[in-house]
């Protein structure tokens, strides 16, 4: 075996390999290029550049052996159970381009030399329990492209150094004692210099016992100088804030009406950052959509299909309903609506207001909905397999419960449905027409009128009431668990003409124990153990009393726990971003 197969033998005996997946890593084996999610660079010498063990159960800690593969390019371990601290070997590993550990326990900080990364493009640490400092040394990766620490308790002053400057809050969300100008919070300040010392560097940072005291002393030595510093901190926040978010919104529209158009009166934003594709390619491309590129049409608009010249493509969605509210109220919406940004959403990407036409311009699902992919009979659409259907069960939860628990206010979706679930090419869903609901059908408070379409996933309560909730949503969700288990639309007349809906049907066809009439024949790979854990947890989440029913975090920790797809076939989106 080469040294590369021994070293990731010794990763393998620091893990709690809960489901057998590295049952094929043995020693006996000349190379491990075979083996479960380990690739290697093509040539003689065999060494391993990508490991990929997403969602695999893997319990135990990550290996400070791991800094001897020095070929490595990809790590990703992201959504196993792995705790401990992200060793420091691991900035050894200076071909390191993309590093997953999200949706783990990992403890303790950030390596303080993970500045030593040079070629890193990826950083994607969200969702652990990390804490201390942001090191410094971050703002060296020259190459990082995207950047992900959200969801841990990371604290201090988020260093305004090198490509650290160039990330937005969407990076950072979720730590509630950051501050920074990243993430529009300024560090407070008691008696001119900072609580938090800014750009602390070491993981050490994590332990306040050991820091409390050269952390005072270094506080008085640096109070005057920082006093300065301070004093134009303030100064350039107050001078932020005095510019109000009207006029910065207008000076990027000018901007951009600059550089496209000047003769329409074009107003273009872009969020998360610019799109491949600039203003005026795009403005030529919506101006020249027609019905041959159409996709579809729903509630609020009609959505296209855009293709630019050198091959990208987005999802176009003209909003048709007539909007009572004027325009700089619905673009000020947008903008926080466009502020969100998550794996399991459909991101908008911009927005475009022509004339009189308002485009909403998203990243395009190339596998269209799940609705199609249920219920479609064309020969193209490929049904979802059982470890699939188990996957769009976990995403949708975690983009539902991301919707809930980690935007502030909470957002209320208010139209989850299989229509509403789109799929990229890996089959990993994300939830498409997010705060439309409030936007266009009601401004006020989350009072919808009922949508047409979406009867079958109303809550018995919103159905009464017309107001959605975070209760309503998680109604919704549970019977898009049907959805997914019994592959019939919640409106399906076998049982409709019956006077039953989904939930009272699968509920009558369980209590005469006819398991089997429940479950989708089409769909391969059921096992019975998560199909009972899906069911039961339908069940709960249509409870008809809104209080009784789980919380979407609590749904998504069960599918986490119970339901992971066995066998998880790594797959990466080509999203720009
Ligand atoms: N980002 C996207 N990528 C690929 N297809 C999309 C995208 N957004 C929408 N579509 C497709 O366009 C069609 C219309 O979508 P739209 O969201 O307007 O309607 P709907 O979901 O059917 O109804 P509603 O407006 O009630 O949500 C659907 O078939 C949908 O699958």
């Amino acid at each position: 075996l080469t040294l590369d197969g021994l070293t990731l033998l010794e990763i393998k005996s620091a893990l709690n390999d809960t489901k057998n997946a590295l049952s094929n890593w043995q020693e006996f084996d000349e190379t491990p290029c075979r083996w479960t999610g380990i690739s290697c660079h093509p040539g003689d010498d065999q060494r391993v550049s990508f490991i990929n063990l997403p969602y695999m159960q893997l319990e135990g800690i990550l290996s400070p052996s791991i800094g001897k593969l020095s070929g490595l390019q990809r790590l990703a371990l992201h959504e196993n159970s792995l705790h401990g601290t992200i060793p420091n070997e691991l900035t050894n590993c200076s071909d390191l381009r993309a590093l997953y550990l999200r949706g783990n326990f990992f403890q303790g900080g950030i390596p303080s030399n993970i500045g030593n990364l040079s070629s890193l493009n990826i950083l994607d640490l969200s969702g652990n329990s990390l804490k201390g400092a942001i090191p410094s040394s971050i703002g060296r990766l020259s190459q990082l492209q995207i950047l992900n620490l959200t969801t841990n308790f990371f604290s201090g002053e988020i260093p305004d150094i090198g490509v650290l400057s160039t990330f937005s809050k969407h990076s950072f969300e979720g730590n509630s004692d950051l501050c920074g100008r990243q993430i529009e919070k300024p560090c407070r300040t008691s008696l001119g210099f900072p609580v938090v010392l800014p750009h602390a560097e070491s993981d050490q940072a994590a332990v306040p016992a050991k820091r409390s005291s050269g952390y005072m002393k270094v506080l008085l030595f640096y109070a005057i100088a920082i006093m300065g510093v301070a004093l134009v901190m303030v100064l350039s926040f107050l001078w932020t804030r005095l510019i109000s978010k009207k006029e910065r919104a207008a000076k990027r529209y000018t901007e951009v009406k600059k550089q496209v158009h000047p003769v329409t009166s074009a107003k273009f934003i872009t969020f998360h950052g610019n799109l491949r594709h600039t203003s005026s390619q795009i403005i030529e491309k919506l101006e020249s959509l027609n019905e041959e590129n159409l996709l579809g049409s729903g509630g609020y608009g009609t959505v296209y299909l855009m293709e630019m010249n050198d091959g990208g493509l987005y999802a176009v969605k003209r909003i048709d309903r007539s909007c009572e509210v004027s325009d700089q109220v619905f673009e000020r919406e947008l903008e926080i609506l466009g502020s969100i940004r998550h794996i399991n959403l459909v991101n908008m990407r911009a927005y475009c207001r022509l004339g009189s036409s308002r485009f909403l311009i998203y990243e395009y699902l190339v596998l269209g909905s799940l609705d199609d992919a249920l219920n479609e009979n064309t020969q193209e659409i490929v049904l979802p397999h059982w470890s699939d259907r188990l996957r769009i069960a976990l995403g949708s939860a975690r983009g539902l419960a991301y919707l809930h628990h980690e935007c502030s206010p909470e957002i209320v979706h208010g139209n989850i449905k299989s229509r509403n679930i789109l799929l990229d090419e890996c089959m990993d869903p994300h939830i498409s027409d997010l705060g439309l609901a409030k936007l266009l059908l009601d401004e006020e408070a989350h009072v919808t009128t009922v949508v047409a379409g979406t009867f079958g996933y109303l809550a018995p309560e919103y159905l009464q009431s017309g107001r959605a909730t975070v209760k309503s949503d998680v109604y919704s969700f549970g019977v898009l668990l049907f959805e997914l288990v019994t592959g019939k639309r919640p409106t399906d007349p076998s049982f409709v003409r019956r006077g039953l809906n989904v939930v009272s049907w699968v509920n009558t066809l369980l209590r005469d124990n006819k398991l089997n009439e429940v479950v989708d024949k089409r769909c391969k790979g059921v096992d019975e153990g998560t199909l009972k854990i899906i069911l039961e947890l339908a069940a709960r989440c249509t409870d008809g009393n809104a209080d009784d029913r789980p919380s979407m975090n609590q749904v998504l920790q069960l599918l986490k726990q119970e339901a992971m797809p066995p066998q998880f076939q790594f797959c990466e989106s080509d999203s720009d971003y």
